[in-house]
This record gives structure tokens, C-alpha cells and sequence, in this order.
């Protein structure tokens, strides 16, 4: 058991070194998968957004290309047609989402930087999928809070991503169960947090990680102890959980 607890501690102290957001214990191991069945399968517009989004100084916000490839066809999978998205960035998982909805699907996209949305919306265009965008700028709080107001709302999302302020995921939750449908899916990204989760108290974390740390760890265990959800945990780009909604 404390060998085990000192494996992880060294992992997730040696995460905090790799660049990449990947959670594998082997940065080759991560490039066979990316360069396998991930880069040779991208749709040609999302690899020129993952390549414009590489040059821009956030760029390490980017949902990743494997993590783009998982939503798209988990969105196929449950014929998503009603979405959402909470954290839009310059859209790479939202593209991986307009990509994989039917033409008359619907992404109510929201996030408080329209601008780094604009810099990759010109290939969202030219990929034909920009007619299925609602982009809200600003928090996205009041528009969830607007939603809630209105009961005809309620249990009309097929699939909901989460990828912005983890401090308010678990205030968005109690929001978005009521918004997703019985059966539908929230995602709910960063969950393993750069590996930190499992970090020792005193470990060296970049400052953002250390605040943002305490606030993944109450939500992972809010969510384990949720009976209106069943959930899954996956080691995919910084960890996400998915949340069925059953009740
Ligand atoms: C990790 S990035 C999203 C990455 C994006 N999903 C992608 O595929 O590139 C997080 C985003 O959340 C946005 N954000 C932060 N706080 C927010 C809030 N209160 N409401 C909406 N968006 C917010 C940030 O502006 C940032 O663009």
C-alpha cells in the first residue's frame, strides 16, 4: 500500500514535468497513440485549428488531438444532436463536436474570450459546421441560470462539455443536471488536473494547479457520491469524467 502511494506520488511528480497533457506514463507511449490512430484520422480542418492554436501563447488551454478524436466519435455514438460547451478557447472541441452532429445539430458555445474564439472560427467556417454554433460571450453562470429559469429547457441536452473554471464546476453541475437529458452525457474535463490529484501536499505545483487542485478534488468526489449520475473516469488528455444522467 505504501509502495503503491509512493508510486503515485513520484507519477504525479514527474507529470508536472511533461509538456504534453497527457497522463501516460510514457511521453513515446503518447506519440504512438497520436501518431497511430490519432493524427492519421484528423479531419483536415481540425488539424489546421490544432496547428494555428500551436502558435498561440495559451496554447497548452487546447483540448487535445486524442481527446478531439474521443469526443467526436462519443458524440456520434449517442446521436447527439442538442449540446453545449463551456470553455471554447480557439474551438478545437468544439469542432470536434460540430463535426460529429448532424447538419441541424446545435452547440450553445460559451466562454468570456470571444477573441480566441475568432481566431479559429475561420476554420470552423470553411469546414461548413459554423451554422450550428450559438456563441455567447461572458460567463456562463447567468446564461445557465437563464436556461434553468425556463422548465422547457430542462432534460434538453443530449451531451454538455465542461473545459473552463474548474472553481465553478461543481456549481455548474447543479445547473446542468437539470439541463441534460435523462440518458444524456456531461463531460466534465481536467479531472485528473495534471496528475496533481494525487500529488503530495508539499509537491512543487505551478501556482494555478495548486489553486485549481482542491476545487477538482471536491468535485471528483461529489460526483462519486451523486445518485443522479453514473459516472466514468477516463485517463483521456488531462482526465475526464463523464456523467449519465439517470434520474
Ligand atoms: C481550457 S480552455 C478551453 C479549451 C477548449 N475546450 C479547447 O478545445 O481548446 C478554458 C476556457 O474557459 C474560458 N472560461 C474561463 N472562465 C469562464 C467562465 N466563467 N465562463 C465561460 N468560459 C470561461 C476561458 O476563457 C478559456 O477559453
Amino acid at each position: 500500500m505504501a509502495a503503491n502511494n509512493q508510486d503515485q506520488q513520484s507519477q504525479a511528480g514527474r507529470h508536472q514535468e511533461v509538456g504534453h497533457k497527457s497522463l501516460l506514463q510514457s511521453d513515446a507511449l503518447y506519440q504512438y497513440i497520436l501518431e497511430t490512430s490519432v493524427y492519421p484520422r484528423e479531419p483536415e480542418a481540425m488539424k489546421e485549428l490544432r496547428e494555428l492554436t500551436a502558435k498561440h501563447p495559451w496554447n497548452l488551454m487546447t483540448t487535445s488531438a486524442d481527446e478531439g478524436q474521443f469526443l467526436n466519435m462519443l458524440l456520434k455514438l449517442i446521436n447527439a444532436k442538442n449540446t453545449m460547451e463551456i470553455g471554447v478557447y480557439t474551438g478545437y472541441s468544439l469542432l470536434a463536436t460540430a463535426l460529429a452532429l448532424p447538419d441541424n445539430g446545435k452547440i450553445l458555445a460559451m466562454d468570456i474570450n470571444r477573441e480566441n474564439y475568432e481566431l479559429g472560427l475561420p476554420v470552423i467556417q470553411k469546414a461548413g459546421v459554423a451554422h450550428k454554433i450559438d456563441f455567447k460571450e461572458g460567463p456562463a453562470m447567468p446564461v445557465l441560470d437563464k436556461l434553468v429559469e425556463d422548465q422547457k429547457n430542462h432534460g434538453s441536452y443530449d451531451f454538455i462539455f465542461v473545459d473552463a473554471d474548474k472553481d465553478n464546476y461543481i456549481n455548474y453541475h447543479e445547473r446542468l443536471i437539470k439541463l441534460v437529458k435523462v440518458g444524456g452525457l456531461i463531460g466534465y474535463d481536467n479531472t485528473l488536473w495534471n496528475g496533481s490529484v494525487v500529488a503530495p501536499p508539499d509537491a512543487s505545483l505551478r501556482k494555478y494547479v495548486r489553486y485549481y487542485r482542491d476545487f477538482v478534488l471536491e468535485l471528483n468526489k461529489a460526483l462519486a457520491v451523486d445518485s443522479r449520475i453514473e459516472i466514468c473516469m477516463l485517463p483521456v488528455g488531462d482526465g475526464i469524467t463523464l456523467c449519465r444522467r439517470i434520474k
